[in-house]
């Protein structure tokens, strides 16, 4: 048995990710206790882009960890910046939840049913791209909030349809609210998105020894192979880039298929690529696809995230490298009439 602080953020996804995850301890004879810790993230009302992007909601609880105030932290894995942070370990991926995104619309219509010029709303690069890639005209949106703030804007009639992560309804109880889950050959969902982060100090061995049979092997191989992928696009926690490795049955035997995504959010260009190969190569797995994309063009679809790349007539700004870009908002970037307030909301996984 071992006491345990978990370092929780006060929202409800983050409150039933980490009780899930207590519960699970619990269960295996440990005591732990919840910390409520808040972030600058949650108190600020700046667009997130101007404050470090999502990767500022782990920063303080990280820094709680580090400090010795609290032993655990749970991370969304698709909120966790791919970059390793120097004394932490993440000593569990939990078997992950449903990866798809889901819609919500309005008078229960799927994405097919949904009328052309219907608003969706996103605050999503990559949902934004793949729903622009799919050629049905619809009018994608950047909206900003939590789950339930997003399901509420359809509720009220302000957009027709929103995009969530099914694994974020699912913790919440909001399934029901679902009209479509959307097949990943459409909608490829954020790299690690389903699965949740336990994240210990390096040097803690009682802490990563009890959190270590949370571990899932299959889940951990496939994040594994989505996040080399992302760091070896370079790609900024808001580039438009979709990811999923799943274990599979091969000709012999398990392998991992790996699928990819990259586009723009106008829709101009996108690109879908996969390799398949053995479960222990994840990592070589995740950079061979990332290889693939870049080869075939990557970098001249993604104006956004990708490091210093260019295209000619958009030389780069060492400003906005490898961040968010507030003109890359608009839906149809090339009438500057259509360009939405700069100000407007950040772009989230
Ligand atoms: N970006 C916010 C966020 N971070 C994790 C989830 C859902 C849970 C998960 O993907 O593991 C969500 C909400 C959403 O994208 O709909």
């Amino acid at each position: 048995m071992t006491r345990l602080r978990l370092g929780t953020r006060r929202s409800a996804l983050a409150t039933t990710q980490s009780g899930w995850v207590a519960d699970q301890l619990r269960a295996l004879g440990h005591e732990v206790e919840l910390v409520e810790i808040t972030t600058f993230g949650d108190t600020s009302t700046q667009p997130l882009s101007a404050i470090g992007g999502t990767g500022v909601f782990a920063a303080a609880i990280r820094q709680a960890l580090l400090a010795g105030e609290v032993d655990l932290a749970v991370h969304s894995l698709k909120d966790l910046p791919v970059a390793p942070e120097p004394g932490l370990t993440v000593a569990a991926v939990t078997r992950r939840e449903d990866p798809r995104d889901a819609l919500v619309a309005r008078d229960g219509l799927t994405l097919g049913e949904l009328p052309a010029g219907a608003v969706v709303g996103t605050g999503s690069p990559r949902r934004a791209a793949q729903i622009a890639a799919l050629g049905l005209g619809l009018d994608v949106r950047a909206i900003r909030g939590n789950v339930d703030t997003r399901l509420r804007l359809v509720h009220d009639g302000k957009v027709d349809a929103v995009v969530l992560a099914a694994a974020g309804l699912a913790r919440l109880g909001r399934l029901d609210e679902v009209t479509e889950l959307l097949d990943p050959l459409q909608m490829l969902p954020a790299p690690g998105q389903g699965a949740l982060a336990v994240e210990v100090r390096s040097d803690d061995p009682l802490a990563t020894a009890a959190v270590r049979s949370l571990d899932d092997a299959d889940t951990r191989a496939s994040v594994t192979a989505e996040r080399a992928l992302l760091a070896a696009l370079e790609a900024g926690c808001t580039a438009p880039i979709g990811a999923l490795a799943e274990v599979v049955e091969g000709m012999d035997g398990a392998e991992l298929s790996v699928r990819a995504f990259v586009g723009s959010e106008d829709g101009a260009g996108e690109l879908r690529r996969s390799v398949t190969g053995p479960v222990p190569e994840a990592e070589r797995l995740g950079r061979e696809l990332a290889a693939v994309l870049l080869e075939d063009g990557a970098r001249h679809i993604v104006t956004v995230g990708l490091g210093p790349a260019v295209t000619e007539d958009r030389p780069p700004d060492p400003d906005r490298a490898g961040g968010h870009d507030p003109q890359r908002v608009a839906n149809r970037p090339h009438d500057p009439a259509d360009r939405p307030d700069p100000t407007a909301p950040e772009r989230a996984l």
